[in-house]
């Protein structure tokens, strides 16, 4: 729980986090996301007591964070890497040397700090960027530059609050490609808050969705995105996958057959189920909209598509597609 001090309108004490429990595993990526205000940043600057719960237990590597002294706070903090939505970058510094200093400042060895420095600037492909100064770099660089000082501190627990918020389409897949790496590279457990569904949906193993300083629903993504149960979830979830279709087609799929979502999680496809479906019940399927996401693991497709042919036929061929995994929601005329 954490209570925030005469901050609302009517200066009341805002109540950030309630009755949270959440479970982080061991080399996994866990997303916070939710709406603007509704808790993720505070839940995970709880991780390393920047936002010190009210009440409740952190417990980081057998350490409840929220008893430890000053002292002891401080070297747990050394293993919680953080990287935020801004750089934070010294402007006065080269990409190097804002890597280089932390590593200073936490006693490393001068061998040691080339040795690291050199190492992630090299990971991260920043090698050529170590000279140049933040006000020269892009956004995207600099967030890789903010993310290089983190690696080279060697944390096992990475907390990423809204990384890729300022960066455009392009930039943000680039760093979540090596958001990725690291995981893979360093098994490295990240806790990854963002608004963004679709950043959850390509980085993360599991995610929990928050409102009003609560967890309304946790699930692994593919899940999440399969069979939302939140009023919350299925907002966030509706927004990838747009039902529609073309104005001219509009009286068609409303009208006659039937419309509906097909859903399939997985690596491939490996026969061709819709094909099959058409052929057997002799059916007419015609694809309205088509999406593709690929997940940390796997590929997840969702398509709207109308389906022409008998009462019969149709509801056959949706047993058939049902049969072979593939998730059917019958959509309405109102839907579109
Ligand atoms: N330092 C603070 N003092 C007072 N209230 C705060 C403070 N930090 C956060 N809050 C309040 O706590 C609630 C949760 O804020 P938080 O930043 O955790 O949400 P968020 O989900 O990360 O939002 P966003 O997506 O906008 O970053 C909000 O009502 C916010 O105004």
């Amino acid at each position: 729980m954490k209570n925030f001090p005469g901050r609302d309108k009517r200066g009341k004490s805002v109540s950030a986090l309630r009755d949270v429990t959440l479970n982080v595993e061991k080399g996994e990526i866990f997303g916070v996301t939710g709406a603007r205000g509704s808790g993720k940043s505070t839940l995970l600057r709880s991780v390393n007591v920047l936002d010190r719960p009210t009440k409740g237990r952190v417990v980081v590597q057998d350490n409840n964070m929220v008893k430890l002294s000053a002292e002891s706070l401080r070297k747990a903090r050394q293993n919680i890497g953080m990287v935020t939505r801004e750089a934070h970058l010294l402007e006065c510094s080269s990409v190097y040397e804002n890597i280089a200093l932390p590593l200073k400042l936490t006693g490393v060895s001068s061998s040691e700090i080339k040795r690291r420095t050199e190492t992630y600037l090299a990971f991260t492909g920043l090698e050529t960027k170590q000279s140049a100064y933040p006000q020269e770099l892009t956004e995207l660089e600099k967030q890789k530059t903010a993310l290089t000082r983190t690696l080279a501190l060697e944390p096992e627990i990475l907390l990423c609050d809204e990384v890729t918020d300022l960066l455009d389409r392009e930039g943000a897949a680039s760093l979540i490609s090596l958001l990725l790496n690291v995981n893979k590279e360093f098994h490295t457990t990240m806790l990854v808050s963002t608004r963004n569904i679709e950043t959850i949906c390509k980085l993360c193993d599991r995610a929990a969705v928050m409102a009003s300083g609560k967890i309304v629903e946790q699930a692994p993504v593919i899940d999440l995105l399969s069979n939302p149960q939140s009023e919350e979830a299925k907002a966030l979830i509706s927004r990838l996958f747009p039902v529609w279709a073309p104005e001219e087609m509009k009286p068609v799929v409303t009208q006659a057959g039937q419309a509906v979502t097909l859903t399939y999680a997985g690596r491939a496809t490996i026969k061709p189920a819709y094909a099959l479906a058409a052929k057997k019940y002799n059916v007419f399927m015609n694809i309205l909209t088509a999406t593709v996401l690929q997940l940390k693991n796997e590929s997840f497709s969702r398509m709207v598509v109308h389906i022409q042919g008998s009462d019969k036929d149709i509801s056959s061929s949706l047993e058939f597609l049902k049969g072979e995994g593939i998730g059917i929601e019958r959509l309405d005329p109102d839907d579109f």
